[in-house]
């Protein structure tokens, strides 16, 4: 798989369509979208808005059916599979990071984390071990006790980085992750979104309008008019391959 032959592709979106049909309206949102994401790298999908960013990573996630298309994901041909396969796949090799934090009020940072991980069949005990260790690499092990109204919005936010992070997926997707957390905070979450892309050789694919989180993206696709226009090797891939960082 990839378009280049480089090996690295395992998330691959080739001729996408969808729209969405209002009464007798359908209004066109991607109109034949070519995409390729490689592992090991923190991909930012910038556009207007409305562009249809939030759509493709639906349909990259497995969650919205595109009307024309493939999407390959590790090797499989997502919208092939049944839904009980697709939703197994989504469950094993996907993690999700929103913009809203979607954390239960009640459970502590601990508990946000450890929870997901027993549907994936893991003992409480190695559940909670993993989900403390994600929570250290986020820079919360301080914090695991807990609940979200006493932690900072960039704290929060973290703690869904953990939680999507612990189950250790090769795809991981953030919708306008950092579009509620002040600038400061933002680059703090960006920043450990790029290093999850490296040290868990996952593919990172982060959808944002805010041009301060450029600098710390390894790739910048940008979106319009349903297709992908520019795509650019960002100032963050030079720095890195410059100090010969891997982690
Ligand atoms: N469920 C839906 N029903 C009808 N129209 C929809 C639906 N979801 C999205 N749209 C429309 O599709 C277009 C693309 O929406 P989408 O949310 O994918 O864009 P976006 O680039 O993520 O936008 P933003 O940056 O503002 O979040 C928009 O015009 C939106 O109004």
């Amino acid at each position: 798989m990839g378009e280049n032959g480089d090996g690295r592709t395992i998330l691959e979106g080739r001729g996408l369509v969808r729209g969405y049909v209002s009464g007798r309206v359908r209004t066109p949102v991607l109109e034949g979208l070519d995409l390729a994401v490689r592992a090991g790298e923190l991909t930012l999908i910038s556009g207007p808005s409305g562009c249809g960013k939030s759509t493709l990573l639906a349909i990259l996630s497995g969650l919205l059916r595109p009307e024309a298309g493939r999407v390959h994901a590790l090797g499989e041909d997502l919208w092939a599979l049944d839904a009980r396969a697709r939703e197994r796949f989504r469950l094993r090799h996907t993690g999700f990071v929103f913009q809203g934090f979607n954390l239960f009020p009640a459970l502590t940072a601990l508990e946000q984390v450890q929870l997901p991980l027993a549907y994936l069949g893991l003992d409480a005990h190695t559940a909670q071990a993993r989900a403390a260790a994600a929570l250290h690499e986020v820079g919360l092990g301080r914090q695991l006790r807990l609940r979200p109204a006493e932690l900072s919005g960039g704290e929060k936010q973290r703690v869904a980085i953990a939680r999507a992070v612990a189950k250790q997926p090769r795809l991981l997707f953030a919708d306008e992750p950092t579009s509620a957390l002040d600038g400061t905070n933002g680059a703090a979450v960006i920043d450990i979104l790029h290093r999850v892309a490296r040290t868990h050789d996952a593919a990172v694919l982060c959808v944002s309008h805010d041009p301060r989180l450029h600098a710390h993206a390894d790739r910048i696709l940008h979106m319009e008019d349903g297709r992908i226009l520019d795509d650019v090797r960002a100032p963050a891939a030079a720095r890195t391959d410059r100090q010969g960082e891997t982690a």
